[in-house]
Parts: structure tokens; sequence; C-alpha cells
């Protein structure tokens, strides 16, 4: 047991209390995740118990795949079996794969190959929905709609208590589209992300059975990021710790960050009243920040009222004072932090000798793209986070909807997004007199362009396109099922069309079964119900296998069905016909979910693996360990540390968000978000805010207001680095300007390119803030920014952008943009100490600098 040495005396508390309930309130970078790792391989090493009846949940699955090898490593490999360490999602599908049918009533209900839609695929549904009710997207946006549904559905609540509780004509209508989005859900066998908890959750409820074989199978029960789970993810808590209540929530009120999902903060805060018995363990030794940085963190969340309260403390005395910049503008600020973290990441050795990492904070993705701008400036490598994710591009969401369908001919969804993708002559009224057959006979729509196709109910050429798109995802299933051959005597025999058309292959159900095979491990105490011997899929069955081919008549793996869709559809090669770099990019990306398709099929995955893994990926999938600048919210950077912590944006109505400013819940909860934010960084904190800042492509940047959060930091812990001064300008006074240097020569985008400086004044220097707006003048057209066209001005007074002027009030500053002319005219300028001005040329009183 010599890792436990490795704990301070709370820590070793938290992990040797392994019987009954317990919940670890553990502040931030207390050793949270070190705490339950070593719990884990206690329970293994010391207390015998078996790793494959321990159940680990976690928030993400980074964290679930990090947390899986920190045990491996601790037990070192010493036994085959392995605990189950997964997202509550993932383990609410493996669960649902296999016992999902138990719900069903009369044989009616959700069967085991359900599909699991996304937000896009929800959108789609809820638009759907909106039209058929007569309901346009002015009076209700898809977004809002579909956040009211998740939340009924967090509160338990059906479309009909909705309806019932509200008196308000709106959240009527958004009641019908709900029942209208759940009818359609179950119509195409699918589920979205909600689903899975409730019906894990019903489940695990509705079926003693069920519930009783997973209490017998994971008697040691772990909860991350406790104060995250939301009311169905408690509910399934509490259905596993079964009896013996042998269950562990680990978590920080203060870190609380996810109500807006359903989290619900009482789920920590009564966890003593539903588990009175528990034992509560509080770590409050910080072993990630300096002594500066967490007073700073911890006087910001002190002005929440909701919370238990601790006090967290470092051995790491004093460092560096929380930074403080205030930029002019927006550009500004994000050169200012470029320019610094390229000074940082050039200095050869800090103390404590770890490697270079810093992170840019911000509250919405939107804010990444100044700072993206400004690090490809600076040659600097980083990695964004929550960008658009590869699963979201359409390329790959067109081809994931074909084997969507391929799996699941029910979901309505996927078959929209391929029936005329690429173009194949499926036009719009043809789609909807699709759907308004599907309507009236209360069938799947694949279906229902069946019985068109057989039936022939629409015009022969709309037919003839209907019953190829048909075909394709037959043959594409046969491959699948490994059916191809006998489908392909078949359609070979038909000699008439018209006959043809029936031609569905018959499918197995055991075929269906063995793709829907998913692993627990052992499955105690009917595991055998699951093997291959069972399924009847059993070798004896394969013909003789060559090395590197596939047998005839064995089922066709993943990445061989995306071909032949990719080859049969002609998708690529009308990309390739495009022949513009966007369209050679997205053919890429196919050939990369090739090779995806086939990693997983070397896993031993099946489709419904492949599927489940595309649907729940998560953006914080993507953060690189090795990158050593990320960029991502503040959201995504829970859980994580890096020695250099920059959170900007630090304004009223950014941060805290305006959505939260009426709300005193909700604005505490942006004050946690900042909690989270500041106590991610080790050594060096810096805070930024812009005076000016561009809203919602406004012409005119606004005057912001400074967050409230930076006067809640007392002033003592506070050091300003250098913003530039606001006070009345002094002309030719040097002190007021920022210094920065950057290479003038190439402007072209950098990305990806390790492109590190290594030395300063490699080109012209550049030494004020002047010279940084002549840059963002001169490049406006190079990065697409909202602006007017630059035509020669006529005229004497005429200034063009990048020319230096003077104003008898705001002092020199440089033309940005022009607008209009003579009369009319109107030009923008960049002053360094009063941000940006319009100004009318005609009256401005500039002149030449
Ligand atoms: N007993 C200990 N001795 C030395 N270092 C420790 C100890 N416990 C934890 N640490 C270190 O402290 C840092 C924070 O630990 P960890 O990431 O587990 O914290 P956390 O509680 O999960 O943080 P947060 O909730 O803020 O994300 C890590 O670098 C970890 O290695």
């Amino acid at each position: 047991m010599q890792f436990l040495e490795k704990l301070n005396p709370q820590q070793r508390e938290a992990v040797e209390t392994v019987h009954g309930p317990v919940l670890i309130l553990a502040g931030a970078g207390s050793g949270k995740t070190r705490v339950i790792t070593y719990r884990i391989a206690y329970l293994i090493e010391k207390v015998g118990v078996s790793p494959d009846s321990i159940l680990a949940m976690t928030f993400t699955n980074k964290a679930a795949a990090e947390m899986q090898e920190r045990v491996e490593h601790l037990v070192g490999g010493r036994t085959l079996a392995k605990p189950v360490i997964s997202t509550f999602h993932s383990f609410c599908v493996r669960v649902l794969r296999r016992d999902i049918e138990a719900l069903q009533i009369n044989g009616k209900g959700y069967r085991k190959d359900f599909a699991i839609y996304d937000e896009s695929d929800q959108q789609s549904l809820v638009k759907s929905a909106m039209k058929r009710l007569g309901i346009d997207d002015k009076q209700l946006t898809v977004r809002n709609v579909l956040s009211r549904i998740s939340h009924a559905k967090n509160h338990l609540l059906d479309p009909q208590e909705v309806y019932l509780q509200s008196g308000d004509p709106k959240v009527e209508r958004i009641a019908q589209i709900y029942k209208v989005y759940e009818s359609e859900l179950a119509k195409a066998n699918a589920l979205d992300f909600d689903d899975l908890l409730l019906m894990t959750n019903k489940l695990l409820k509705t079926s003693t059975e069920v519930r009783e074989r997973y209490n017998r199978r994971f008697q040691y029960v772990l909860i991350d990021e406790y104060q995250d789970t939301n009311r169905p993810q408690y509910e399934i808590m509490r259905a596993l710790a079964g009896t013996l209540h042998n269950v562990c929530a680990v978590g920080d009120e203060d870190q609380s960050i996810y109500s807006w999902r359903g989290a619900d903060i009482r789920n920590i805060l009564e966890f003593e009243q539903d588990f009175p018995e528990a034992k509560i363990v509080r770590l409050e030794q910080n072993y990630r920040s300096t002594q500066n940085i967490l007073e700073a963190a911890s006087a910001v969340v002190k002005n929440n009222l909701k919370r238990k309260g601790k006090n967290l403390w470092t051995e790491r005395m004093g460092g560096a004072k929380v930074g403080y910049y205030e930029a002019p503008d927006g550009e500004n600020e994000s050169l200012f932090v470029a320019d610094y973290i390229n000074k940082y990441l050039m200095i050869a050795h800090d103390e404590d000798d770890e490697p270079k990492r810093a992170a840019v904070l911000y509250r919405t993705n939107s804010q990444s793209r100044l700072f993206e701008e400004a690090m490809r400036r600076y040659g600097i490598k980083y990695n964004v986070v929550g960008g658009f994710s590869f699963y979201e591009r359409a390329e790959i969401k067109d081809m994931i909807s074909y084997l969507k369908l391929i799996q699941n001919p029910s979901d309505s969804v996927a078959l929209l997004r391929t029936i005329n993708t690429p173009t194949r002559g499926i036009g719009k009224t043809t789609v909807e007199q699709i759907e308004r057959i599907a309507l009236e006979t209360n069938l799947p729509l694949w279906d229902a362009l069946g019985h068109i196709v057989e039936q022939r109910l629409m015009q022969p050429r709309a037919c003839a396109a209907l019953k190829g798109f048909r075909e394709l995802i037959q043959d594409a299933r046969a491959m699948l099922y490994g059916k191809f051959e006998e489908r392909l005597v078949e359609t070979a025999q038909v000699s008439k069309p018209e006959e043809s058309d029936a031609a569905e292959p018959e499918i197995a159900d055991e075929d269906l079964q063995d793709n829907m095979a998913f692993d627990f491990g052992e499955l105690e105490p009917d595991a055998e119900e699951f093997s291959p011997e069972a399924l009847g899929t059993a070798e004896e069955a394969a013909p003789e296998k060559v090395e590197g081919f596939r047998s005839p008549g064995e089922n066709a793996n993943v990445s061989e069905v995306l071909k032949f869709l990719i080859d049969r559809t002609g998708y690529i090669k009308q990309l390739e016909a495009e022949d513009t770099p966007e369209s050679l990019a997205r053919i890429e990306n196919l050939r990369e979910l090739v090779n995806a398709a086939m990693d997983s099929r070397d896993r031993g995955e099946t489709i419904a693996d492949f599927l489940d893994h595309a649907a729940l990926v998560a953006d914080t999938d993507d953060i690189e360990a090795g990158a050593q600048v990320t960029l991502m919210t503040m959201h995504a950077a829970k859980g994580l540390e890096f020695p250099l912590v920059f959170i900007v944006g630090m304004e009223e109505g950014l941060f805290p968000s305006s959505r939260t400013l009426m709300n005193p819940d909700e604005v505490e909860e942006e004050r946690r978000l900042c909690y989270v934010g500041m106590t991610r960084a080790m050594r060096i904190l810096v805070l930024s805010r812009a005076r000016y800042r561009r809203r919602y492509g406004t012409d005119m940047p606004d005057a912001s207001t400074a967050s409230r959060f930076l006067s809640e930091v007392p002033p003592q812990l506070f050091e300003d680095i250098g913003s530039p001064q606001k006070k009345t300008p002094v002309f030719g006074d040097d002190s007021y300007s920022t210094h920065y240097d950057y290479e003038n020569e190439d402007q072209r985008p950098q990305y990806g390119r390790t492109k590190q400086k290594t030395s300063y004044g490699g080109g012209s220097t550049y030494n004020s803030i002047d010279n940084i707006a002549e840059f963002f003048a001169s490049r406006g057209k190079k990065f697409n920014r909202p602006s007017v066209p630059m035509e020669e001005p006529h005229g004497k007074r005429g200034f063009r952008p990048g020319q230096k002027v003077k104003h008898p009030k705001y002092g020199e500053g440089t033309v940005y943009q022009r607008e209009g002319e003579g009369e009319e005219a109107k030009i923008t300028v960049q002053f360094p100490r009063f941000g940006l001005k319009k100004l009318v040329e005609k009256f401005a009183q500039l002149e030449k600098a």
C-alpha cells in the first residue's frame, strides 16, 4: 500500500472509508481525482474487491479515460478484470442497449437498436414538429423550445403536465411541440440525450429484476463531479447504491456550473438528508495554486450565499500577484495575451521546471476568434476546444446519418438528411408527400417510402429516384448483415423492375443482436445469454477464412460499408469536381472517418458502438494534453490545471453573462464559474477586460463596465500589468504605449504550424499601440472583418485607412476605416487611449499626424 503515503490525512480517510455512504467535499485542487483513483486501487488491492464490481461515473469521456489509465498504473495490470469507469451517458447507453426491451409493453416500445439523437437531430425534429403545427420560428426559436423540453424532461414532466401547469399560450404551444417531438422520437426508435438518463432511471425503477442484477454486479459506486449531477442522475445513483449504500460522491458545491443543464445543487447540499449514516470528509489543502491565487478566488466565491463554505489553504505561500490588464478594445486585449504567452514560452525554464502550458479562458466560444487570430499572428501553436468538432462537420454528419439509417431504418431524421444528399433528384415536394403519407398512415418515413415505391403513388421519375435511394440502403444493410450475396441473387432473378422493389433482405434477428452486442466485461448471472454461441453466430457458420479477406456471407464492417456508400453515392466524386480547398478538406475528413471506422473494427466494435461513440463524443474530448496553449470556455476548463491562466473579457454582460443579470441564483452560478476559472491557475493568473467591445457585429464598439468579479478581488492581491492609461493624453509621451513586438513580413495564418519565435526583432519592430491599430487597419480584408468598401477617397481631406491622424481631443490615432464620400464621409479612427471612434470627417477637425 505504498501509494497511501502520497496522501494527506484527510485524503487518506476519504480513501479508506469504503463501507457505507461517503460524501467527499473537495475544494478546488485538493486532490479529488487523486482520491478517487486511489480509492479504486485501495478497494482492489487492500479490500480485495473484484475490479468489475466497481463502477465509477465521471463527467467527461476524457476524465473517464484518464482515470482508467491512472487506476491501471496503480494496480499495475495485476488483474484482467477492470472497473467500469464511464460517463453517466455512456453507462446508460450500455444499460439500455442491453435491457431497454424490458420496458416494452405487449411487445411495443423501444428496441435495442435505438438511435441516439444529438442536438442537430433534435433541432430537425423540433423544426418539423413546428412546421406541422403551423408555429413559425419567429414566435418561438427552435433552441428555446428544445431547452424548455429538456427542462421539462429533467423535471420529469410530460407534455400533458407542461400544458396543464401553464396558463401561458407560449408554453402551451411548447407543450404541443413537445408531444409531437416525443411521438416522432418513439416512431423513429430514437432517444435524445436526456432520454438516455430518463429511460435508464425508469428501467431501474420499474424492473426489479434488472435493478437487482446491476446491484449484484456493482457493489461499490463512485460519482465524480457530484455537484453537477441532475435529478435523473441522482435517482440512478440511488438505484445503483442498492441496499449496501456503498456509494461515494465527490464534489465541490463552489464548482457547480451546470444548472442550465439541469444540474441540481441540492444533490450535494442535501446528501446528508438522503443518506443519514453518511460520512463527510473535507479536503481543504490545495496543491495546485499559490496563496495569492487561492485567496483571490476564495474572496470572489465568498460573495455567494448558497454554499456550505470551506477554508482552502496551501503551502505555496505568496506567489505572483494576480495580474490585471485593461485594454482599450478587444483586439488589443487579444494581442496583449498573445504577446505575454509568447514571452512566457520563450523563457528557458521556470522555477518549478514544469512543462510550459497556458490557457486562455473565456465565457463563450464565440470569444475565441480574436485570440485565435492573435495566436496565429505570433506563430504560437494553439489548441482550441469546442470549435467545430469532427463529428459535427456536414460531410461527416451525412455519412453518419447513412449509417444510422442502415442500422435503424425507422430513423426519420437520418432519412431526411440523406434522402437527397448528394442530390439524386428527390425534391422538396416529394419529401413533403412522403411526410404526409407517413403522418396519415402513422408509419415511419422509411415504411411510407416503401409503400410509395411499391404502390407507385408518385410520378415515375420521383418513384425511380426513391427506388434508387431505397435500394442503396437495402444493399448497404445486406452487406452489413452478411446477406449481400443473397440480395444480389434476389435482385438479379427479378427481371421486372417493379417486382424488385419488394426485395428487402430478410435480416435475421440474431444478426441484429450480434451487432448490438456490447461489453460490460463479465455479465453476471446471465452472461451466456450474450455469447456468440448463444446467439447462433458461432464460428462454424462462417466459411473458411482467408487472411485479409472477408469470407462470403460474413458481415461487412463499418469501414467497408462507408466505402461502399461513398462510392455508390458519388459523394467524393462530387467533391472532387468542386475542386476547392474546402471540398478537398472535406474529402480528407471523409477518409479520416473511414480510418476511424477501421480503428473501431480493430477494437472489435460493432456499428452500434461506432455510432454511440460518434454521438457521445464531447467538445472536451478534443483537449490535447501536450498543447502548450489552449483556448477554451471556463466550462470546458473544469478539472484541468495550467501554470499560466488568462481569464479574458471580464466585463458586465459578458461575464457575468447578460442572460444571468436579472437572477441572483444565476449570478451566483457565474461567480462559481469565475472561481472554477481562477483556480485552474497554478502560478500566474491574469484577468483582463476591454474598455470598448464590439457586440453582435455592431458598427461601433460599446463602452463596457468592469465585471463585478474584478471588484470582489481584494485590491492588495492585484497588480496592473501595463494597461494603457486612460487619463488625458499628453502628446509625445511614450510611456502610454503598450509595447509589442512582432514580425511584419509574414502575415499568413499559421494553422497548426509550430513556428515558435526564437528571438525578438526578426523583422520590423512595432513599439506602440498605434502600430497595432495600423496592422488591423491594413489586414481588414484579409481577415474578413465586417468592413466597408475602401475606395480611394477624393478631395483634399480624404484620409485613408492606415493613415496617422491627430485629433484635438483624442490625440494621435490611426484611421481604421472609411465610409461614404464627400460631405457624408465618416471615418473610424483607432485612438490608443480612447479606442475606436467614428467621426464625421467634415466636422472632426482631424489633421495629418
Ligand atoms: N497529497 C498530495 N500531495 C502532493 N500533490 C497532490 C496531493 N494531492 C493532489 N496533489 C496534486 O494537486 C493537484 C490537484 O489535484 P487534482 O487534479 O486531483 O485536484 P482536484 O481536486 O480534482 O481539482 P479540481 O476540483 O479543482 O479540478 C494535482 O497536480 C495533484 O497531483
